[in-house]
């Protein structure tokens, strides 16, 4: 299982492939794990934000996991967390200690949201899904819950035994910095793709970052230029990121990503279940571009690190310069 020294890096929350009538499509789950893992992701997620976890039946989250663990067979060094947070804390609680059995490293529980509880009943809630005893990670997004972690209950749920770092998905740099003044040691990721650069430099640990299912070797490199000190090359390497995470964002997650994924083969299809809706006519253009652009900057760099371009998005196959940095295995 995971430890809060292990957990650093870039973590990717996968998409869930659906075939075109809904159900899941296990090929597509393996190949886009696996093609995440070959491109030097630090570790996965399963049912984020980004999985369509509010509609994807627990028993389809075992069956993922266990597909994904299949295909991942060999790569111990690649960890696997499962998104076990719920608005109930019995039901979270037992999806956590469920994700332990299944065999996950971690599980990742987002603050309860709706229900808007008090900033007690907050670290009473992890209270409660650490003592089954599988690694929690926080995972801060007041954006999605309807309420936002004041610094302090961040800093006392990261106290609690078996809580091994935090998810910031704040949309701010004011909560890193300030658990960083109160002291706290354990592992601070982003979680929201646009701020990766800005909170790397307050010390975050890396990122579990949606955009990494497409530029996952960018954000590795990102991070790795980060972790050397070397932050002109970090921010640089993060500017040529910027404009396509902009536009996967500009429509609601994971829409626009599973249509890129989709154009590129990685997944069969970018059907979503409802709520969700695909994105629109006006968007298509410009992510056929972007799929354009990344099947051309993969195929450079297969035939050696060939630079190309697309402008107005920003894609550079410019990565192949952070190669000169020793790869980091998260897990040592
Ligand atoms: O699935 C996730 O984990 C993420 N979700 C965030 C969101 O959609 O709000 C974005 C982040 O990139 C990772």
């Amino acid at each position: 299982m995971l430890t809060a020294e292990q957990l650093k890096g870039i973590y990717v929350p996968l998409v869930t492939p659906f075939r075109d009538g809904g159900e899941l499509d296990l090929d597509s789950i393996g190949t886009n794990a696996q093609a995440v893992a070959d491109a030097g992701a630090h570790g996965l997620v399963v049912n984020g934000t980004t999985g369509e976890a509010p509609t994807v039946a627990w028993e389809e989250v075992a069956v993922q996991f266990r597909e994904i663990r299949e295909r991942m067979a060999g790569r111990s060094s690649v960890p696997i967390v499962i998104g076990t947070g719920t608005n109930d804390t019995a039901a979270t609680a037992r999806r956590t200690e469920a994700a332990g059995k299944l065999g996950a490293d971690a599980a990742l529980v987002v603050v309860p949201y709706y229900s808007r509880p008090s900033q007690e009943g907050i670290v009473a809630h992890y209270r409660e899904a650490a003592s089954a005893g599988v690694p929690v990670i926080a995972y801060e997004i007041p954006s999605r819950t309807g309420i936002r972690l004041e610094p302090e209950t961040a800093q006392a749920i990261l106290e609690l035994d078996g809580v091994i770092g935090i998810k910031d998905s704040s949309g701010r740099t004011g909560l890193i910095a300030e658990l960083k003044r109160l002291g706290c040691a354990k592992p601070i990721l982003c979680g929201e793709d646009a701020f990766f650069y800005a909170m790397l430099r307050e010390g975050a640990a890396g990122g579990i970052l949606a955009s990494a299912n497409c530029r996952t070797a960018g954000f590795a490199d990102v991070w790795r230029f980060a972790l050397a000190g070397r932050y002109q090359e970090a921010e640089a390497a993060f500017g040529r990121l910027l404009p396509m995470i902009r536009l996967l964002f500009r429509e609601p997650n994971p829409a626009p990503f599973k249509y890129v994924l989709a154009k590129r083969r990685r997944i069969s299809s970018d059907t979503l279940r409802l709520p969700m809706t695909p994105v629109s006519s006006a968007l298509r253009p410009e992510l056929d571009r972007l799929a354009r652009a990344l099947d051309a900057e993969e195929a450079a760099g297969a035939a050696g690190g060939l630079t190309e371009t697309c402008g107005n998005i920003g894609v550079r196959s410019g990565y192949t310069e952070g190669m000169s940095i020793q790869q980091e295995d998260c897990r040592s």
